[in-house]
């Protein structure tokens, strides 16, 4: 339903992203995830036809995003990170603005605007005034106007973005409830939205896309699915430098404590990823204690997303083996 070839684009001389390339499958919700400046809204405008690429192309339901920007806008929604509102209509007023201007034939309006607002569930507030209105009913709002010409795609920009942890929940149920019948892409930079809301993600950083996979694929793949945490009696910055150089270990960071026990004073807790299918347990041990650390707890535990964020984001070395394994 999308899909994104070698797509890059070039402000001046400063490159927002380089060679980006994914697909979208009809029904499904794929997650943009980044860090600020990663270049997901750049990608996004792109897609939804405000914004030129510099090389490479994006198609939607078949038509060019460049090509044929205007098939292409009938078949996109679009929420842009803020939502496009006029604050002094009312919910419904602005609604019926915007299905005329998405070019809904005035007897099509009313119903594809109640469809909207019950969708969104916003049948209280219709009659309100936009302006009197909470951040979590604005952005139920923005995707009401996204989705009232009942698009096949939708392209949400950091949807859950300013709200409250309540309006946050109901925001990525309503998200969920429009895939199957709905492509859906969305950005964040926030890790639990990708496990929570999305089917599969694809891992953007400084411009380039670094992994695309279902979450729990991505762990597994990345990861092998395991780590360790260690609990030691000695310097954290120390015992991070002596571990980062086994065989096997693709990353070291410091947690605040092991095993959900209380941190203890002169201990320190770290969480020790390995490399893809391998276990370099017995050799954290030994070179630990070695090297002069008191061990007093080291146990296997499951990676997180977290991790595999940190991996993909911190380290440039982990780049390539993940692109190579890359399944998208
Ligand atoms: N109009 C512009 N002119 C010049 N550089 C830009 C412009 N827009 C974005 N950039 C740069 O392009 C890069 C990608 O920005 P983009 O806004 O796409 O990232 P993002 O992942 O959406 O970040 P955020 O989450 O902070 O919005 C950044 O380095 C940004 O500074």
């Amino acid at each position: 339903m999308i899909e994104v070839e070698h797509l890059s684009k070039i402000y001046g001389s400063t490159p927002a992203i380089t060679d980006v390339t994914f697909n979208v499958e009809p029904g499904e919700i794929l997650g943009l995830l980044g860090p600020n400046g990663a270049g997901k809204t750049t990608t996004m405008r792109i897609l939804a036809g405000y914004l030129p690429a510099t090389n490479g192309n994006a198609r939607i339901a078949g038509y060019d995003v460049h090509e044929n920007s205007l098939a292409v806008r009938q078949k996109i929604g679009y929420l842009p990170e803020t939502p496009p509102l006029y604050p002094e209509m009312t919910v419904e007023g602005f609604l019926h603005f915007v299905a005329q201007i998405k070019g809904i034939p005035a007897g099509d309006r009313h119903q594809k605007v109640t469809a909207a607002i019950e969708r969104c569930n916003l049948q209280d507030k219709q009659r309100v005034i936009i302006r009197k209105l909470s951040k979590g009913y604005r952005q139920r709002v923005g995707i009401a106007q996204a989705i009232v010409h009942d698009p096949p795609a939708i392209i949400l920009d950091e949807p859950t973005v300013g709200l409250d942890p309540r309006q946050i929940i109901e925001v990525r149920n309503l998200i969920k409830s429009l895939a199957g019948t709905h492509t859906i892409i969305l950005s964040t930079h926030i890790l639990p939205e990708v496990s929570m809301t999305c089917s599969r993600v694809a891992i953007i950083n400084r411009g380039k896309v670094v992994a695309t996979n279902t979450p729990d694929n991505l762990m597994t793949q990345l990861t092998g699915g395991s780590g360790y945490e260690v609990e030691i009696e000695g310097e954290a910055a120390l015992a991070k430098q002596v571990l980062q150089n086994i065989a096997g270990v693709s990353l070291v960071e410091s947690i605040p404590t092991a095993g959900g026990h209380q941190a203890q004073a002169n201990r320190a807790y770290l969480r020790v990823i390995s490399q893809p299918g391998k276990e370099p347990g017995k050799d954290i041990a030994t070179t630990l204690v070695r090297a002069g650390f008191g061990l007093h707890e080291l146990r296997r535990v499951n990676a997180t997303l977290e991790d595999v964020f940190l991996q993909l984001t911190t380290e440039e070395k982990n780049l390539e083996a993940v692109t190579q394994g890359e399944t998208a």
